[in-house]
């Protein structure tokens, strides 16, 4: 079942929480839906789901008006952050519940009810666990009890607002992984809500980065994450060193105080280069002007990181643990950026970032690698 949205605006008062927004899901795909609180993404969803009427815009299913169907017919499967388990009922009743409140004349037979259910327990990895309570389960098991119970109306669509939101890490990770499984087995398709970069990017086949009710760039995993069409899009889905810069005859110099930073084919113009902690290399200090003084040298788990003071901009850097960092507070060093997009400043048409070129040897050396 494909899924299109097409120019979906909502409001509230006077607030715009989706402004125009297009988007095609084939049938079968994963779909994450990231961005920051208040982006517009629940939104969405609930549109989709039909728990909330847009104010202009269509929605079809399969090529149909799903606007004009009540949610209850529209067969999607919703499962929510907490969730929203029957606490009366048993896993199992849970899980049946779906099919047993159908009208008489569509409920299936008990004993194909409990088959299905059965089975679903099953592949949810819950079928010992049937005749338990909710309160009688940890979060991951009520959140797979969740799952299983929309699916059990064999859905058309499934769609899940931060399923695993309210769960430790680990956890998490687990269900994720899960999730993945389970999706790639029936194969519904499926959107889900996150703010979590890496969530989206490990689980979904196509990511959606919405910020202020837009969507700033809908791609693949890696199509996002290496080609990140926005500064938005970049900085939102990993850690980034922001640096304002200008462009001025092929090179990429600081704002403020013009040491170069790199080579660039584009305009001439402010600008923005964005870099990954990883992308920095720190080498010993030379004789030119692209150097800088390390303030903080620490250790996060698998990643030494140091802050560095490049001319009034403090950047961040990031090495393995195992490879060694050999300066410490106060050293001065070069700065030599491997890798980073640039932004031109001010264009409202948002052209296409720029790949900076570093430069090898001396800072005022010549351009030797196209990125
Ligand atoms: N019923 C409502 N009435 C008024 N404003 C609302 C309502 N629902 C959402 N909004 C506003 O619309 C915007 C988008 O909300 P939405 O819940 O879609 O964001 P989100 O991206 O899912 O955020 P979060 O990650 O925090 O859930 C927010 O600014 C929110 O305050």
């Amino acid at each position: 079942m494909n899924i299109d949205i097409q120019a979906i605006t909502k409001r509230f008062g006077a607030y715009t929480a989706l402004n125009s927004v297009d988007l095609r899901i084939g049938s079968g795909e994963l779909v994450a839906l990231l961005g920051p609180s208040g982006s517009g993404k629940t939104t969405l969803l609930r549109i989709i789901a039909g728990l909330e009427t847009p104010d202009g815009g269509t929605v079809l299913f399969g090529g149909e008006d799903a606007l004009q169907r009540h949610p209850r017919d529209r067969q999607v499967g919703f499962v929510f952050q907490h969730y929203a388990l029957f606490r009366h009922m048993t896993v199992f009743d849970n899980v049946a519940f779906g099919l047993q409140v159908r009208p008489r004349s569509q409920r299936p037979a008990k004993s194909v009810i409990a088959d299905r259910v059965n089975e679903l327990l099953r592949l949810v990895q819950l079928d010992k666990l049937a005749t338990r309570y909710p309160s009688q389960l940890s979060g991951g098991q009520r959140q797979r009890v969740a799952l299983a119970r929309a699916l059990a109306i064999e859905p058309r669509v499934l769609l899940l607002d931060e399923p695993f939101g309210a769960l430790d890490a680990k956890v998490r990770k687990e269900l994720r992984r899960w999730l993945r499984h389970l999706h790639d087995a029936m194969g519904i398709t499926s959107v889900f809500v996150t703010h979590d970069q890496e969530e989206a990017l490990e689980l979904a086949d196509r990511v959606v980065v919405m910020s202020q009710g837009r969507i700033e760039q809908v791609g693949t995993p890696t199509e996002v994450y290496r080609q990140p069409a926005t500064a938005f899009v970049y900085d939102f889905l990993g850690d980034a060193n922001r640096i304002e810069c200008r462009v001025e005859g092929g090179q990429v110099r600081l704002a403020s105080q013009g040491q170069p930073l790199g080579g660039v084919s584009g305009q001439a113009g402010p600008a923005v280069v964005y870099v990954r902690p990883h992308d920095i290399e720190l080498q010993p200090a030379g004789d030119d002007q692209a150097t800088g003084t390390v303030r903080r040298v620490y250790e996060v788990g698998p990643l030494v990181r140091a802050e560095v003071d490049y001319a009034g901009t403090l950047l961040e850097v990031a090495v393995p643990a195992d490879d060694r960092m050999p300066f410490r507070a106060g050293d001065r060093v070069r700065v030599v950026l491997r890798r980073g997009l640039v932004f031109p400043a001010d264009r409202p048409d948002r052209p296409e970032p720029m790949a900076l070129v570093p430069f090898r040897g001396g800072a005022s050396g010549p351009v030797v690698q196209r990125l």
